[in-house]
């Protein structure tokens, strides 16, 4: 209560009064021992009414402040996250894992967790592992790009399904895109070989019928998503997710942005819902426990509320991996640098681009970001013509876009994995959770449209721990301007270097390039 706000200090001295009468009566009351006596003063019983009803020696009731107080305590867990440094590695024996699960890890060449899955891991094992009906503590995870949270969470799902009981879906996991989807899968493979546990991906690229079939002929244990692609199956198959276990959202800022089909809540409604037994031989169940993960998690209690997530009896855990919460909101790979690069014209921006993937020998492995998927065509085409005609280097460049044949598409992914392709020129399709080891550099040459998007497009470097660079284009004061605008919020370890790049947009061969280029457009 702000106590020179003339109202508050006015319902302070009218309580001050009333406690004062009310105090002399119960007095006047204890000293005569009289029936009558203790009644209150009638006159000033009259006079406290008229001002404000007492209700005992009690602080006035205060409706609002009771609320807000509720309201505060049920949002602690956002209030006060959890905070887990990113130096916070442990052996993965130390985390509750079965034998089992630890030699696979080991298999597969994971030594120590890193600091997101030494907090998630033990939270998910030990919620899952209270028996009984009681609702389970949701896990919401905002970690750095790259800090390994995909196996914070497919680890202990396949650890605690390991002892296959029934022949229904008890994880579903949703993703945004369909890239994102592939790579997810490819690590519950890795991780389920050789045992019973079946993880499938539901793929809207395939019939829906075909696919309704597999799922009740296969009865996978593990469902890998598109918010979309699932919808569709409820819709057919409403108890398809009776016995769901997990809910995973991965990139989950991403997802609540976007309302297709009213995923949110079809997929609570399809979600099994507390029932508590009243005797021992009921049957009971509890909804399944939330796991949520972003690089850019969202805090708003009102964007979280469309993944249901239970805040009472048990709160949920929120890890923020960051040793310094301050104001920041979003944190950097500790190993990137960030440069801002800026460029005197429009026409010279390819041939800048060009000069520096040469120089700075970043050409082997990078990923350039663009906003459409004509220009990631045009400007791939773009890359090979300078590098050969003004370098005399052959550069092998993609493209990869939306509007590209799926297989298309992810044969270009593979060459660039593999090292065939040298950089690839793309949109935002694979700016967020796409993991390819060894990327050199991210280059913006089209700015990103916000601070989330350049978090996870400069994300795709520097990696579990390793080095890399981002390289953001501007050619305007407007530009520059919007760059340092979406840097609010974000703590680095490294400072952003800003450089100037001076081109010869006058050679005659790069006006015949840009020709060439434009007959190739318009053929
Ligand atoms: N404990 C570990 N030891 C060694 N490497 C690991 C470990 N955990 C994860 N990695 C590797 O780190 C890389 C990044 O992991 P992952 O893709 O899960 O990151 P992420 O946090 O989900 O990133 P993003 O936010 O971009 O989606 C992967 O190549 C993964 O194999």
């Amino acid at each position: 209560m702000d106590l020179d706000d003339p109202a508050h200090s006015g319902i302070l001295k009218r309580f001050n009064q009333t406690r004062h009468r009310l105090e002399k009566s119960n007095k006047r009351a204890r000293t005569h021992e009289n029936e009558d006596s203790q009644l209150p003063d009638v006159n000033s019983e009259r006079e406290s009414a008229s001002v404000v009803r007492a209700e005992g020696i009690q602080p006035l009731p205060q409706p609002e402040q009771t609320r807000d107080k509720k309201h505060r305590s049920r949002l602690q867990w956002i209030v006060e996250p959890e905070m887990v440094s990113p130096s916070q590695t442990a052996p993965f024996e130390s985390l509750g894992l079965s034998d089992h699960m630890v030699t696979k890890l080991h298999d597969l060449g994971y030594e120590n967790a890193f600091a997101v899955q030494t907090a998630v891991i033990p939270a998910v094992l030990k919620a899952q592992s209270c028996l009984g009906p009681d609702p389970l503590a949701n896990v919401l995870v905002n970690s750095y790009t790259g800090s390994g949270k995909t196996l914070a969470y497919t680890v202990p799902i396949v650890d605690c399904l390991l002892n296959r009981r029934k022949p229904a879906p008890r994880a579903v996991v949703l993703v945004p895109t369909r890239p994102l989807l592939v790579q997810v899968m490819q690590v519950f493979e890795s991780l389920v070989k050789g045992t019973n546990l079946h993880p499938m991906a539901l793929r809207s690229e395939r019939p829906l019928q075909k696919e309704r079939e597999q799922l009740l002929k296969n009865t996978p244990d593990i469902l890998v998503a598109t918010p979309g692609r699932l919808v569709d199956h409820l819709t057919e198959s409403p108890d398809l997710l009776k016995q769901l276990r997990f809910l995973v959202v991965d990139e989950a800022d991403r997802l609540l942005g976007q309302s297709f089909q009213e995923w949110a809540s079809v997929l609570a409604k399809a979600c099994p819902v507390q029932i508590r037994p009243v005797a021992i031989n009921e049957p009971w169940a509890r909804p399944p426990q939330r796991l949520v993960f972003s690089a850019t998690l969202t805090r708003d209690p009102g964007k979280l509320e469309a993944l249901q997530i239970r805040t009472v009896p048990t709160a949920p855990h929120l890890f923020i991996v960051n040793d310094d919460i301050g104001d920041a909101e979003f944190v950097m790979p500790a190993k990137l640098t960030e440069n801002l690069v800026r460029v005197k014209t429009l026409i010279a921006k390819p041939l800048a681009l060009v000069t520096l993937l040469i120089e700075n020998s970043l050409s082997d492995h990078a990923i350039v970001f663009v906003r459409s998927n004509e220009a990631a065509a045009r400007l791939a085409r773009l890359i090979t013509l300078i590098s050969q005609n003004l370098f005399h280097k052959d550069l092998v460049v993609g493209p990869v876009s939306g509007e590209m044949p799926v297989a298309e598409r992810k044969r270009v992914l593979r060459q660039f994995a593999s090292g065939e392709v040298n950089v690839i020129v793309c949109t935002d399709l694979i700016a967020r959770g796409i993991d390819v080891p060894g990327v050199t550099a991210v280059i913006n040459y089209d700015l990103p449209v916000g601070t989330r998007e350049y978090v996870h497009r400069v994300g795709r470097t520097a990696r579990a721990g390793t080095s890399g660079s981002a390289w953001t284009f501007a050619i305007s004061s407007a530009e520059r301007q919007h760059y340092w605008v979406m840097q609010n919020g974000i703590t680095r370890t490294n400072k952003i270097e800003v450089s100037h790049f001076d081109v010869d947009t006058e050679s005659q061969t790069y006006k015949d390039v840009l020709e060439q280029l434009g007959k190739e457009v318009l053929s």
